[in-house]
Order: C-alpha cells, then sequence, then structure tokens
C-alpha cells in the first residue's frame, strides 16, 4: 500500500490517547494527521500538551511531537484534516455521544473507546474476532444520520475481553451461567502508581459502572443484527465482581461456567488453540496469530509476564479444571489498553478498511 489513510486522534493526549499515538507510529495502512483534545491543549505542539503527563514507557515517537493539537470540539476544522477518527474522550455520555456523531455527520467514520454509543441500537460494538457482522448495522445507522460515509463503531469494555474471547470459543457448548471475578490494573482508571500512589499495597472492591458492563456487554457482543439493530442475546446469565488492583497494566478474570450440553477438557483446549477470527483470516497487521494461548503451567497466566503476548492483542487462559459447582473454571488475561482498548479499536478500523467501510475522502 502507497497512500496511508489520514487518521485523527480526538482526545489524543490522555493516556489511551496515547496509546493510539504510540500504535499507529508507523502503522502499514494509516498516519496520524491530526490530534484533538481539549481548549486548553489546542495551539500547543504534541509534545507540549503531553509534557509531564507522558504516561507511555517508550518515548513520544518523532513523528507526532510537533504537530499542533486542535480543538477537538471544531469538528468540521479537525474533521477537514483526516480520513476518519479515533475517539477517547473523557465527557460526559450525552456530550461524547453529540460529539461522535457531530463528526459522523461531517462525512467522517470514528472508531470509539468510549462507552457513550455502547448501546446505540444501530452502532456496532465490536471484537473483531468474535463479531465481526455486527457491522451490517451501519448502513442503517448512516441513514440515521443522514450520511454516505460517516458512522460511529465502538469497542466494548475493557475487562470482558479477558473472559468473552474464551466463551466465545465454546459458545455451541451453551454456556448457561457465568461467574466472572476480574482483577483489573490501575491504567484501566487512567493512571499510573505516581499518578495514584493510594493504589501501592492497596486493593479497592469497586469501579464505578464496572459490574454491569461486565455483565450486560458480553450479550450484546453475542446478540444478533435484526432490522438495523442489535439485539442482545439472552443467556448465558453473567455475574461479576470487579476488583482494582495494583499493577500497571492487564485485567485478569477468574471464571466459573456452566454449559448445556458440558464439553470435556480436551475439547475445550481444542477449540482454544484452534479458535481464529475475520483478522486471523485477512491477516490485519494488529491481528495476533494466536488470538487465544492456553498455559499448561499452574501458575500461569501472570499479568507481568503474560499481558504483553502478540503484542499485548493476544488473550491468555489458563488453570482449566472441573469445578465442583460449576462445570468449569478457569482464568484469563488480557492487555486492558492494547486488547481493550487502543489496540481493539486499531484492529476494528483494519477491520473497517478491510470490508471497505473506511476509505479515503
Ligand atoms: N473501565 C475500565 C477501563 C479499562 O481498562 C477500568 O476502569 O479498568
Amino acid at each position: 500500500m502507497t497512500d496511508k489513510l489520514k487518521v485523527g486522534i480526538v482526545g489524543g493526549t490522555g493516556m489511551v490517547g496515547q496509546r493510539f499515538v504510540e500504535l499507529l507510529d508507523q502503522h502499514p495502512w494509516f498516519k496520524v494527521t491530526v490530534i484533538a483534545a481539549s481548549s486548553g491543549s489546542a495551539g500547543k505542539t504534541y509534545e507540549e500538551a503531553v509534557s509531564g503527563r507522558w504516561k507511555l514507557s517508550t518515548p513520544i515517537p518523532d513523528s507526532v511531537k510537533n504537530i499542533v493539537v486542535q480543538d477537538a470540539s471544531k469538528v468540521e476544522e479537525v474533521a477537514a484534516g483526516v480520513d476518519f477518527v479515533f475517539c477517547a474522550v473523557d465527557m460526559k455520555k450525552n456530550e461524547i455521544q453529540a460529539l461522535e456523531e457531530a463528526y459522523a455527520k461531517t462525512g467522517t467514520p470514528v472508531v470509539s473507546n468510549n462507552s457513550a454509543h455502547r448501546w446505540t441500537a444501530d452502532v456496532p460494538m465490536v471484537i473483531p474476532e468474535i463479531n465481526p457482522s455486527h457491522l451490517e448495522v451501519i448502513a442503517a445507522q448512516r441513514k440515521r444520520l443522514g450520511t454516505e460515509t460517516g458512522f460511529i463503531a465502538v469497542k466494548p469494555n475493557c475487562s470482558i475481553q479477558s473472559y468473552v474471547p474464551a466463551l466465545h470459543a465454546l459458545l455451541d457448548f451453551k454456556p448457561t451461567q457465568v461467574v466472572a471475578s476480574t482483577y483489573q490494573a490501575i491504567s484501566g482508571a487512567g493512571k499510573n502508581f505516581t499518578d495514584w500512589p493510594d493504589m501501592l499495597d492497596n486493593v479497592i472492591p469497586y469501579i464505578g459502572g464496572e459490574e454491569e458492563k461486565s455483565e450486560q456487554e458480553p450479550l450484546r457482543i453475542w446478540g444478533t443484527v435484526e432490522n438495523g439493530e442489535i439485539v442482545k442475546a439472552s443467556a448465558p446469565l453473567i455475574t461479576t465482581q470487579c476488583i482494582r488492583v495494583p499493577v500497571t497494566d492487564g485485567h485478569m478474570a477468574t471464571v466459573f461456567a456452566s454449559f448445556e450440553n458440558k464439553p470435556a477438557k480436551e475439547e475445550i483446549l481444542a477449540r482454544w488453540r484452534e479458535y481464529q477470527g475475520r483478522p486471523q483470516q485477512l491477516g490485519l497487521p494488529s491481528a495476533p496469530k494466536q488470538f487465544i494461548t492456553y498455559f499448561e503451567e499452574e501458575n500461569r497466566p501472570q499479568t507481568k509476564l503474560d499481558r504483553d503476548i502478540e503484542n499485548g492483542m493476544g488473550v491468555s487462559v489458563g488453570r482449566l479444571r472441573e469445578d465442583s459447582i460449576y462445570d468449569f473454571k478457569f482464568v484469563g488475561l488480557s492487555h486492558n489498553t492494547l486488547r481493550g482498548a487502543a489496540g481493539g479499536a486499531v484492529l476494528i478500523a483494519e477491520l473497517l478498511k478491510a470490508e471497505g467501510y473506511i476509505v479515503a475522502k
């Protein structure tokens, strides 16, 4: 490919925005041409705007240091310089909904990390390996928004990515009940230990809104497309507890599951080993070669050792065993700011491009 698509990052100075910047540097299909943020950062170079608050261990890429940050609320101006945008902003839900729709109405595709539109009936919420067919609702959404080229597509909450992929590979055994407890890294709250010293040597048993998202969003991912809308699945029944733990990156989940047709352990392991989704079939640039990796060792997956598997885009699973109350239990792990946030969104954008939904303006 010679001409890369021009990308804007709306909310480019926050932690997820920084991950977008990092992942898109040297991307084979996409090039960051615009970074937009709040009016307080507008007019500064990107390097100035993130000075003292760059949170990643890699340096700020040279390719973006001198980009002058634009005001994200000046939608027409931002949209004029890009083919599509990623959006990761920190605003009220109704403001995010309005902002993303405003971008879409300029004819600009929006790939969003925000939760604001996750339950808008004609907005696809996608894990590319699991429900790429939900992109079909974009046609209905475009009609509603009055645009031929713009639309919004969103990624789900980070925490579900540590257990939904493993369950998805077993869907034809019909999971009936799932209990998941998540152990979530502090980067999920946009923080590191310098910003949040109280998290050192500490565990907080509450993350606002997280349990509702963790229980409901999988059902939308497993939903069906009916008349241009996603209709959520009615099973399995899911209950969760979401806990903040003192690790930088990586959300772990302990999972108990029962099935209508209980599989054998070997069948489960085979499904995980063999599972491939559309990104693997298409060979998308950010797709992990192995989506689900099972560790035989009893003390794996470990957050620090395994969160970066497949460049942070793979999902690790371990400790599969029969349970005395449920059929099986296991542990899952995914990188929350890569697979669970910016990386997952970049993979959605690659799928959208490969499927012809995102094109050069
Ligand atoms: N809501 C999540 C964000 C994902 O990383 C969290 O708080 O961890």
